[in-house]
């Protein structure tokens, strides 16, 4: 699990602890990884203006260009009911500051959209949802994400 918080943080904590080859070799052995929010933004493979600037050291395992904060800021933060194409009933996803992929590649399945924002993806064993499943009582995702194991 990557989690939600601070994007830019984790990353440098991933760049001092030394840990990005490590997730790197697990990930392309097939280990699976779930990336909520920030943890969305890591996985991307690359950022809006935002990203370039601040350096963030990105993990790339999700072919996609992120918006690290594409719903505003935190005091926009929202929540709403929503098809995921995995569930057959709306799941409630709780948005905080939250990212959206905004250009996916070929390999990424598209398994939940805000108009034209991406919010939920998965490239073969990584997936990534820019709400945060923890906050709610309702534990399909983490069901999905248990048969990727
Ligand atoms: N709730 C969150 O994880 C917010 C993520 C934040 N937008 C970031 O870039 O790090």
């Amino acid at each position: 699990m990557i989690p939600g918080g601070e994007s830019t943080t984790i990353s440098r904590l991933i760049t001092q602890k030394g840990l990005k080859e490590p997730i790197l070799k697990k990930a392309k052995q097939g280990t699976p990884i779930f990336g909520t929010c920030a943890g969305m933004v890591l996985l991307a493979s690359s950022g809006s203006e935002e990203v370039e600037k601040a350096n963030q050291s990105l993990l790339g395992l999700i072919d996609a260009k992120v918006n690290r904060n594409a719903f505003g800021r935190q005091r926009n933060s929202f929540h709403i009911n929503i098809p995921l194409k995995f569930l057959d009933k709306p799941y409630k996803t709780v948005f905080i500051r939250a990212p959206a992929y905004t250009e996916v590649g070929e390999k990424v399945d598209i398994l939940g959209k805000i108009s034209d924002k991406v919010i939920a993806a998965r490239q073969k064993n990584i997936l990534v949802t820019a709400f945060h499943p923890e906050l709610v009582d309702d534990n399909r995702i983490y069901n999905y994400f248990l048969e990727f194991i």
